[in-house]
């Protein structure tokens, strides 16, 4: 198990340019499975939870390959087995994203329960909830989905999700691009890998307007054309590098990110007196003196991200007084804390909410990653500590970053990775 070594002191100097999104990625590329034939997918991320798909895929007896750099081309045979196993799935949440697919093209899916994850339970009834509601039937059986589609095609319905959910507003989306007649979805998540999906789908020939607000319309056709499309960039991986130049007092432009997509990140950058400014092709920002306090509320799309909440504690945890850090979407997204701690930093956590008391710095330690922005987190605590922090488990890392460590070095960070 590879560990994460930073030496920390060094501000932050130079341009990096943002990867693809993971969580727009993953979809699009399950979104293959709609039609037969060749696909070409774009800036595509290289990651664990790619490559895990890209498994799950070939399981299925698709062929999934990396072409030169960033484009992964999926051939999607004219039949296949609509299954994916435990074994992969129970690594990578995301592994759920092929049961739309599948059902509204193949009539049939048997997909594991992905497993227990480290920052909350994370049910997947709104999935089967809605496509139930297309005409599924659906079994948990031996910790599989077993779904199957009496008469081999779902029928569009009206639905309205109990709650926001972004890969289950996802699954419903590729199940009723095939489905018969109209499908209404309401209180859909809003993030913008909803939307880069959406757009993917329409690529193909799906019929889906809306999507982007809570209420989206599809008109269900009878075929789609396999994918061309280019995924958007990494709103969450832009986020973490931006905390980095704010953090260590640096000077960075993040080229290729999208500004649209981290307005209340940008928001939080600001008032922790952050400069930040609109480059060409990128954001630059500038760090000064101690960050101001601030205080953050996780919340569905446009609210603060939840996948920001780890990275943007350590800029509080630094403050010049005291943040408050509230997290509603996910009920076991604090874990960082601990070992944010064993860095000197001072937080108490009441139940959602953590109080974070700033200090003038962190001092180096080894710790422990618990899950991936946790382990984001702990890089970024590690670039401003004195002396050095030595960060064990980065495959948490490797699931949401490419080579995070070779992004930052280029900027001057004094951080390298020690294979196990
Ligand atoms: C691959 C991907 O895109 N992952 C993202 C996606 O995860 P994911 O799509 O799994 O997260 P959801 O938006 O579904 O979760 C939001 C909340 O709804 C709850 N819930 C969800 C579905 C369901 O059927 N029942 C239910 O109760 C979850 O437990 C959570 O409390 O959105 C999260 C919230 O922005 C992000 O942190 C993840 O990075
Ligand atoms: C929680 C995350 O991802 P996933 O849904 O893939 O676990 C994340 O990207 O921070």
């Amino acid at each position: 198990m590879d560990k994460i070594i930073v030496e920390g002191g060094v501000p932050l100097r130079g341009t990096v340019e943002v990867s693809g999104a993971k969580n727009a990625a993953l979809p699009v590329v399950a979104a293959a499975l709609l039609a037969e034939g060749d696909h070409v997918v774009h800036n595509v991320p290289d990651l664990a939870d790619v490559r895990t798909l890209g498994r799950i895929l070939r399981h299925m007896g698709c062929t999934a390959e990396r072409g030169d750099g960033r484009t992964v081309h999926i051939r999607v045979p004219p039949d296949l087995k609509p299954e994916a196993p435990y074994d992969l799935v129970r690594t990578m949440r995301a592994g759920v994203v092929v049961l739309g697919p599948l059902l509204a093209r193949w009539g049939k899916a048997r997909v594991s329960l992905p497993g227990g994850c480290a920052i909350g339970a994370r049910p997947i009834d709104q999935h089967l909830k809605v496509l139930g509601a297309m005409g599924a039937e659906i079994a948990i059986e031996h910790g599989y989905v077993e779904a199957t589609v009496p008469g081999g095609r779902l029928r569009g319905t009206e639905f309205v999700f109990d709650l926001q959910t972004v890969t289950g507003t996802e699954n419903a989306l590729m199940a009723a691009v095939l489905a018969e007649g109209e499908t209404v979805l309401r209180n859909c998540a809003r993030e913008p890998e909803v939307a880069d999906l959406a757009l993917a789908l329409n690529e193909m020939g799906a019929k889906i307007e809306g999507a982007g607000r809570t209420e989206i319309r599809i008109q269900g056709v009878e075929t789609l054309r396999p994918l061309r499309h280019t995924v958007i960039p990494d709103r969450v991986e832009a986020g973490t590098l931006l905390v980095a130049g704010a953090l260590t007092r640096g000077d960075v432009v993040v080229k290729g990110c999208d500004p649209s997509h981290l307005a209340a990140l940008l928001e939080k950058l600001r008032e922790a007196g952050a400069h930040l400014e609109p480059v060409e092709g990128g954001l630059r920002v500038r760090g000064e003196g101690r960050p101001r306090p601030f205080n953050v509320r996780t919340l569905p799309h446009p609210g603060f991200p939840t996948d920001m909440q780890a990275q943007v504690m350590v800029l509080a945890a630094v403050a010049d007084g005291s943040s408050v850090i509230t997290e509603t979407i996910f009920e076991n997204r604090f874990m960082h804390v601990l070992e944010l701690r064993r860095l000197g930093a001072d937080i108490t956590v009441d139940g959602k909410t953590a109080v974070v008391k700033g200090v003038p710095r962190l001092s180096g330690a080894p710790v422990m990653a618990s899950d991936l922005r946790a382990s984001a987190a702990l890089v970024l605590a590690g670039l401003d500590a004195a002396g050095e922090t030595e960060i064990q488990r980065v495959y948490h890392l490797d699931r949401g970053y490419e080579r995070l460590e070779e992004k930052l070095a280029p900027l001057g960070a004094r951080i390298r990775r020690v294979p196990a």
